[in-house]
């Protein structure tokens, strides 16, 4: 079973935020909703968890139609970039209220509390206020505090957007190893690809309100579905009037096929392992390509020098059906 999200349809005023959403998000999974800002990626969110309702479709969530009920029947949690902690109660008593308003025994909410806060590395900060935390740890926190009542499912709007960039690794690296440990379903917004690449196991890519593709991360960036999937998850160049990826451009110093692009190297930028060579081509087409250090060493490039690029074999194209027409 799964969360199933049936012909959904959302809009505000004219604007058509959600446009005939059809997807499968299977259970025990992280599965990140990726896409530009604007796409429609927290209008889903709150409408699984029924923070907001669709114009039509319908929403199941473990095999229960969820569609026309109240968040708090539906079983789920969430965490939010902002959340709202009670600032006068402690980590611990934040981490207990769902269970208190549950009316749980009081030896019950007790033991669910410590156990919670050893899972979020939090022990040794039950008895502080949230303000006397770091962004981080309040953020796991919110976390422990979704996770107190087992929902079904846990939903994560961008949880750790607003934390500076070496925190928000930290907090990924944590949020995989959480879920290896309770498998909670789990849905989480970013817009960050490289964010959705390293925690999930699948990648919903949603633009402008409608789903471009589903899969895995390596499918998706060996197999996207179309131009759009492919410069979204990872980079590109054009060559020929044709997207690559820049790493899997080949370049050379003679015309080894006759097909290649004869051109001059007009910028050199070297970036920690990797040397980036944009190549200015006879036919005016600016082309990026990666390199390794230790290749751009041994081919000796500098700024200036005529090179030949094409397409490396077994390369990944797609013809730049959007870039074209922009
Ligand atoms: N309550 C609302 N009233 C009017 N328009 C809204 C409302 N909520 C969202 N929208 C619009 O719907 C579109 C989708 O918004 P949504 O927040 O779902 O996007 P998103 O993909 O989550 O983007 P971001 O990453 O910036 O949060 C946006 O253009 C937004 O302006």
């Amino acid at each position: 079973m799964s969360i199933e999200i049936k012909g959904v349809n959302k809009k505000f005023g004219d604007f058509v935020a959600l446009d005939d959403v059809n997807v499968s998000l299977p259970t025990g999974q992280l599965t990140a909703l990726l896409g530009p800002s604007g796409g429609g990626k927290s209008t889903l969110l709150r409408i699984i968890a029924g923070l907001d309702s669709a114009d039509s479709g319908t929403i199941n969530i473990e095999g229960t139609n969820a569609t026309q009920l109240p968040p708090q029947k539906r079983n789920v949690g969430f965490v939010f970039q902002h959340y709202a902690v009670f600032k006068h109660m402690t980590v611990a008593k934040n981490v207990a209220f769902g269970l208190e308003i549950r009316k749980r025994p009081k030896a019950e909410i007790a033991d669910k509390v410590d156990e919670l806060l050893k899972l979020v590395h939090l022990s040794q900060f039950a008895h502080r206020l949230p303000s006397q935390l770091s962004g981080g740890q309040r953020q796991r926190m919110a976390l422990a505090r979704a996770l107190a009542v087992e929902p079904t499912v846990l939903l994560l709007d961008e949880p750790f957007g607003a934390l500076d960039a070496k925190v928000r690794k930290e907090l990924r690296d944590w949020l995989r190893r959480l879920h290896d440990e309770v498998h909670v379903t789990t849905v989480f917004v970013t817009h960050d690809q490289e964010e959705a690449m390293e925690v999930a196991d699948e990648i919903v890519v949603i633009n402008e309100g409608r789903v471009e593709q589903v899969g895995t991360p390596d499918q998706l960036y060996d197999e996207p579905a179309n131009d759009f999937v492919m410069g979204f998850l990872g980079e590109i160049t054009t060559l020929n009037g044709v997207m690559l990826r820049p790493h899997d451009v080949h370049l050379s110093l003679t015309p080894q096929v006759s097909e290649a692009a004869e051109g001059t190297i007009s910028r050199l930028l070297r970036v920690g392992f990797e040397v980036r060579a944009t190549v200015l081509t006879d036919d005016g087409e600016e082309v990026t390509v990666v390199l390794t250090r230790t290749h751009a060493r041994q081919l000796g490039l500098e700024t200036g020098a005529r090179v030949w690029v094409t397409a490396a074999a077994g390369a990944l194209t797609m013809p730049s059906v959007r870039a074209a027409t922009a």
